[in-house]
């Protein structure tokens, strides 16, 4: 480290952070054991069934069963090694001013993604990157890196325009002692509102109109820029680039040696990299994007501490930074550790969370799970890094935090530290722009054993995975007051597209020969490695799903019995199942903080990716292994609409566009409602109730649960309502599906 690392005596009186097993973990493991006796009897009961059918489609459709309940119970074995050490920790930040100097903290790097200004507004990237720069860490230490995948003037110059106002904003923080440093959130917040009229706000208005002006027109004119030097950067955006094909551009917007802000302070690094991209040369999406950021900021700064954050995440607690540390440099710990995780949280959830955005199981529950294993995994955001984890494996020999080597690049000749050079003189860039050329990966390991992993979707897993395979550890900070917040998808297409990239995204890595069924767990641990499958296989869930959504309810409808009546014992046993698994999902929400009315929205939304998102996603992998198409990184939107605003915050589903992913759902919808209301009617007739229960409370089940479905095909008319193309399709679909059940159940 930069300064010599606090003894191990200092630390006896001033620790950095505890750690705690969570008392849940022996309930979870003994409810485990019972809850696997309880399936191995499913199994034997579902054989006897096999065993004595008599015709073909009745072993079928049995046959079908087992499969998907063999799916749930792979899948709860899994989620099972995430509940073995639930564990919680705690950073004591105040101490770490006690052991080390401010002097002597080590510099920091942060990397911001941004790909397209029409998805990810300028101006919002631009907030992201002042609220870093205003950390409460010293800012000759800080150098922020802009990575713009979208190749895009207009993200550049409202990056010009943010480096200005950053010269006003950081002292009048630092000065006011504000907590928010993220100047949309400050102005939105009761305290900011009041300042109507201020210098400051005055400055930001203006800042933000200049950004609008030129996103509307969609082009920066030379005159809307005053300096030569953002003259010429502007200039590099000729006829011929676009944002697939184009050279490199660098530009160091503020060089902490030389400028200052309003005040005479040091102000940190900022600087804008959009990378060459070429129509004929792999760019491997955000991870390619990480690793020129980790090259270029190696040639410039090569701070040891990384920090990766997407363009909608802003800091919301100045002391992040401190709080990693209390980590990172702790000497016992300091060796192995990769990272540091902050969970992904956002701002603007409603009041029901109605797509389950908040994503607790993902984020918060199996993160702590992993906690107690060997850390968690790395979720693309908010995550701080040891430079050393990009380069190779963890060092058996050092046992403290030490400096980065330099990066390796040909005829380089820069020692690769800010104190060694200005990072705007002309042999910095030039190696900068060296690096950060789409050949230079050529023949190299960068995105197979350095850098961000390639080869998913999801780099983020893979590579918190592979780092794990390597013998990294990571460690899950996740403090009341969150660290950083973001933007959610406010309309389902775009929530469950997402989650149908991730989907395709795990399963690449499930099914690659570093599958963590067989790689992760002998690299790793039997359990990590079970961790890391429960979200490899997450498309399986739709093979369950598919079934349990269509099977019984069609059953039901031709008097076919697919479980046992209410007075046989083994209906017990299916009883205990559903609310064993469902009870045990609840109990951890709420020890995690959650209430029952998002644990609702929660399971809803499960049920919905499950025939949708997952669905898809697993039939897209499978096309994409044998060949038939390819799928890209397409970023989730983060502009906000106004009238999907106004749904949202009522808690209204928002449909709206025709997209086949609400086909399957609608269908599912539809097929529950007829065989409830055929199914209870014909029970209350004439035949027993007691033999059908169970169908008829799944599709009872179903049926609450699709109630927002039901109201956006019938009762709604607004713009957010189910697309009536996407309702006679389905219905269509639903019929034949009805004849060739018909047409099964009776041979
Ligand atoms: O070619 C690309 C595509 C995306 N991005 C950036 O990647 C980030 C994440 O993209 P987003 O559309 O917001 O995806 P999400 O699904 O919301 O992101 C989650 O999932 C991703 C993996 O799929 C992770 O990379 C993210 O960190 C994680 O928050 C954004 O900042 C993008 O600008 C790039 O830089 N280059
Ligand atoms: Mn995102």
């Amino acid at each position: 480290m930069e300064g010599g690392s606090p003894t191990q005596r200092e630390l006896k009186a001033h620790p950095l952070h505890s750690f705690q097993v969570e008392p849940r973990a022996y309930f979870n493991r003994v409810h485990s054991l019972v809850y696997i006796c309880a399936i191995l009897g499913l199994f034997y009961h579902r054989l006897l069934q096999l065993f004595h059918c008599t015709t073909f489609s009745s072993f079928s459709v049995f046959l079908t069963m087992l499969l998907s309940e063999a799916v749930l119970a792979f899948m709860w074995l899994t989620t099972f090694s995430c509940r073995w050490r639930p564990s919680r920790r705690q950073a004591f930040p105040e101490n770490l001013s006690k052991l080390i100097k401010d002097e002597d903290l080590p510099s920091l790097d942060v990397f911001i993604c941004t790909a397209d200004p029409y998805k990810e507004p300028p101006i919002n990237v631009v907030n992201t990157a002042l609220s870093v720069m205003a950390f409460d860490y010293p800012t000759e230490k800080i150098s922020v890196y802009v990575s713009d995948d979208g190749g895009s003037e207009l993200t550049l110059f409202a990056f010009m325009e943010g480096a200005k106002f950053a010269r006003h904003w950081l002292p009048f923080c630092r000065e006011n002692g504000i907590e928010e440093r993220c100047p949309e959130a400050y102005f939105r917040s009761t305290e900011g509102s009041r300042r109507r009229g201020d210098k400051i706000k005055a400055l930001y208005e203006d800042m933000k109109d200049k950004v609008e002006k030129v996103m509307e027109t969609g082009k920066v004119s030379l005159d809307q820029v005053t300096s030569d030097e953002e003259r010429e950067a502007i200039k590099k955006w000729t006829d011929g680039f676009t944002r697939k094909n184009h050279p490199t551009v660098i530009q160091v917007l503020v060089e902490s040696s030389k400028d200052v802000d309003v005040s005479g302070h040091k102000l940190p690094n900022l600087i804008y990299v959009s990378r060459e991209k070429r129509t004929t040369s792999p760019h491997h999406f955000k991870a390619g994007a990480l690793n020129v950021l980790v090259r270029v900021s190696g040639v410039m700064s090569n701070a040891p501490v990384v920090l990766t954050l997407d363009c909608d995440m802003y800091s919301n607690d100045p002391q992040a930074p401190r709080r990693a540390l209390c980590y990172l440099l702790d000497p016992q710990k300091a060796s192995k550790l990769a990272f540091v995780q902050f969970p992904q949280r956002y701002q603007g959830i409603n009041r029901y969370d109605t797509y389950a955005s908040e994503l607790k199981r993902l984020f918060i529950i199996n993160p702590m799970g992993m906690d107690g294993l060997k850390g968690t995994g790395y979720v693309g955001t908010g995550c701080f890094f040891n430079r050393h984890s990009f380069y190779g494996g963890p060092s058996s020999s050092s046992s403290s935090f030490s400096p980065p080597p330099p990066l390796d690049v040909p005829d380089y000749k820069c020692n690769g530290t800010m104190n060694g050079c200005m990072i705007r003189s002309d042999s910095v860039l030039k190696v900068a722009h060296k690096v950060a050329g789409c050949n230079f990966e050529h023949g190299t390991s960068w995105g197979s054993k350095m850098g961000f992993r390639y080869g998913s979707l999801v780099e983020d897993y893979f590579t918190g995975y592979r780092l794990h395979c390597e013998g990294w550890e990571s460690v899950f900070c996740h403090p009341e007051k969150a660290a950083f917040l973001g933007d959610i998808p406010i309309c389902l297409d775009d929530a469950l597209s997402q989650n149908k990239r991730w989907c395709v995204g795990l399963l690449e890595v499930g099914f690659s020969k570093y599958s963590p069924l067989t790689f992760g767990t002998t690299r790793i641990s039997l359990l990590m490695g079970l961790c890391y499958a429960h979200l490899a296989f997450w498309g399986l869930w739709s093979i369950p799903m598919a079934a349990y959504g269509f099977l019984p309810q069609l059953a039901l409808l031709n008097q076919f019995q697919l479980f046992p009546k209410v007075s046989d014992p083994w209906f017990y046993l299916y009883v205990y199942l559903f609310i064993g698994a469902y009870g045990q999902d609840l109990f951890d929400f709420l020890v995690a903080g959650g209430s029952i009315q998002w644990w609702w929205s929660d399971q809803r939304m499960w049920m919905i990716r499950g025939i949708t998102s997952y669905l898809f996603g697993l039939i897209e992998f499978t096309l994409n292994q044998i060949g038939f198409s390819a799928t890209g990184f397409n970023v989730t939107s983060k502009v906000i609409d106004d009238e999907q605003d106004k749904h949202y915050k009522q808690g209204i589903f928002e449909f709206g566009v025709p997209s086949p992913l609400f086909v399957p759902l609608v269908m599912v919808a539809t097929i529950n409602l007829i065989a409830f209301v055929v199914g209870l009617a014909g029970a209350l007739m004439h035949w027993n109730i007691e033999d059908m229960f169970v169908q008829l409370f799944i599709s009872g089940f179903v049926v609450v649960n699709s109630w927002p479905i039901y109201e956006a095909m019938v009762l709604r008319k607004d713009k957010g309502s189910m697309p009536i193309e996407t309702t006679i399709k389905s219905a269509f679909l639903a019929g034949l599906l009805y004849l060739l059940a018909y047409f099964t159940f009776r041979i």
